[in-house]
């Protein structure tokens, strides 16, 4: 990333600390059959406590996992020039990018997005008045070859977990086990391949700046490096999420905790990068069809204020990426702007 841009400079009070708190506390869920009568309960917990848990015996075979982690790794690796054959812009958002922002700063990170669905259907623009809708498809590097195939794979087995996690979600919630699935229908869900490099200011810089993710859930692979930090909820201390090997890390999005009238919290968290070591992440963000409008459930609220104003997810979405591109005045879009007054 040569000189170090000024853009990726953090405000004093949002800078990582050097002394970092690893986490006893973010849940441990053991996916496997032999305890599923605790899962429910356990995922409740979490849920609430913490807006994260990691889970191991998930059904994703590792192979897959190994796969993909290896694609990725030869396709960063390549000439800055190759890579951005494929970059994104502002007709296609998909394929790769180094300069996304998170609130207005830049991330020290480099990007290679794809969707699920070929084609996903989203909005042109944010703008409520335009009912202009457009067809998303994936651009695929030449290098390394075998990119798109693993990706395809992965992305069926994340599709696979999601499903199971939002079962056990909705079980949690005292809902039916396929309470949310029909939102799920024209889904807009999409796999992000990051790649964290080695940075010359890790204290002054951060990888993904603070942020809540806006879907409805996401199951992250991260490598053995660490460097993704949680707000813990019951003092606002920054946690690290020590990696587990082939644990996914899970966290409760912005759309869950609008249906669920804030049972559950989408929590904060960000990424600290290090001058030594590069990273590899792989999110996958499980999202409803563009045309869901999100809203708290009745069911969950009967005789009880709704906390939020439906909103719809295909705008929220695009204006999301909208600033994730582009240095706005203001800041970008929160499910709190929709948040009903006392
Ligand atoms: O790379 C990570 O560990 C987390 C990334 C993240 O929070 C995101 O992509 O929303
Ligand atoms: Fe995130």
């Amino acid at each position: 990333m040569g000189e170090v841009d000024p853009a990726f400079i953090q405000d004093t009070q949002h800078r990582p600390k050097l002394a970092v708190i690893e986490a006893e506390g973010i849940p441990l869920i053991d996916l496997s059959s032999a305890n599923a009568s605790n899962h429910v309960s356990q995922i409740a917990d979490a849920s609430k406590n913490w807006g994260f848990f990691q889970v191991i015996n998930h059904g994703v075979p590792s192979e897959s996992r190994r796969k993909i982690e290896g694609a990725a790794r030869k396709f960063f690796a390549l000439p800055l020039e190759e890579k951005r054959k494929v970059s994104r812009d502002e007709v296609n958002p998909l394929g790769y990018f180094d300069s996304e922002l998170t609130k207005n700063v830049r991330d020290w990170k480099e990007v290679f997005d794809f969707v699920v669905s070929t084609p996903t259907v989203i909005p042109v623009s944010p703008d409520p008045d335009d009912k202009e809708l457009k067809e998303l498809t994936n651009q695929w590097p030449q290098y390394p070859p075998e990119l798109r195939e693993v990706c395809e794979e992965y992305a069926r087995e994340m599709e696979k977990l999601a499903f199971k996690l939002l079962g056990l979600i909705s079980l949690s919630l005292g809902l039916p086990e396929n309470r949310f699935n029909l939102f799920f229908e024209e889904s807009t869900n999409f796999i992000r391949l990051k790649h964290y490099p080695p940075c010359p200011i890790p204290h002054l810089a951060l990888g993904v700046g603070r942020h809540k993710d806006g879907g409805a859930l996401t199951i992250l692979a991260q490598d053995d490096v660490g460097g993704l930090e949680v707000k813990r909820k019951t003092d606002g201390e920054w946690i690290r999420v020590k990696p587990t090997p082939d644990a996914y890390i899970i966290n409760v999005g912005d759309i869950i905790q609008a249906w669920s009238n804030d049972t559950y919290e989408s929590v904060e968290h960000r990424v600290t990068v290090n001058s030594e070591r590069e990273r590899f992440s792989i999110p996958f963000s499980f999202n409803p069809g563009q045309h869901v409008w999100v809203k708290p459930l009745e069911e969950l609220t009967k005789g009880e204020k709704q906390n939020y104003r439906a909103y719809n997810w295909g705008k929220f979405f695009s204006a999301r990426r909208r600033s994730n591109f582009k240095k706005l005045d203001v800041e970008n879009l929160q499910i709190s702007h929709f948040k009903v007054s006392e």
